[in-house]
């Protein structure tokens, strides 16, 4: 689309197409609809990123308890959304051996155990070895750290998602 076409659109349309670039997060897209118009996909990205951070440190964990885990029991019982579903294939979280997803099954109960909140990274940034990775390092940091660093990712996750949906060279 282009980024016109999405400055006309209504609400409910704008719900529709966006409701999803922020994990089962109609709210951002219903609130952003109304910073309309965009000059560009950035500025639209921005007025994403800005919603978020507004949001207090519960509010920006509440968006991390939305995203599904990676290599969980939805994405192996094929129960992703589609975006979901395709950026865990990127990152080459459908061929992991026992092993790794056993490993990648007690990190992620071990995160959420401490934090309340499941690991989020964005996957079309990284393959499964540095997925792991980040898991065991960020094990360590504190809650506060792991809310905010989550929501950097989910902002990156958001972008590649308007990418896939607004024309990156139309501009108003
Ligand atoms: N827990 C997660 O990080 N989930 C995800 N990251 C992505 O990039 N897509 C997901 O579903």
């Amino acid at each position: 689309k282009t980024i016109s076409a999405v400055n006309s659109m209504s609400y409910e349309d704008f719900i529709s197409t966006f409701g999803n670039v922020i994990e089962q997060c109609s709210l951002c897209a219903a609130a952003v609809w109304g910073d309309r118009p965009f000059s560009d996909v950035n500025s639209l990205h921005k007025s994403f990123c800005q919603f978020a951070d507004q949001l207090s440190i519960g509010g920006k964990e509440g968006i991390l308890r939305l995203l599904p885990d990676l290599a969980g029991r939805l994405a192996m019982s094929g129960g992703l959304s589609k975006e979901s579903t395709k950026e865990q294939q990127s990152a080459g979280l459908n061929t992991l051996t026992e092993q790794e997803k056993q490993n990648m099954h007690h990190l992620n109960q071990q995160y959420k155990q401490k934090f309340g909140f499941p690991f989020v990274i964005c996957a079309r940034e990284n393959k499964k070895e540095a997925i792991l990775t980040g898991l065991e390092n960020r094990l360590k940091n504190s809650g506060e750290t792991e809310a905010v660093t989550g929501v950097e990712e989910v902002k990156k996750i958001c972008r590649l998602r308007l990418l896939d949906i607004v024309d990156s060279s139309s501009k108003l």
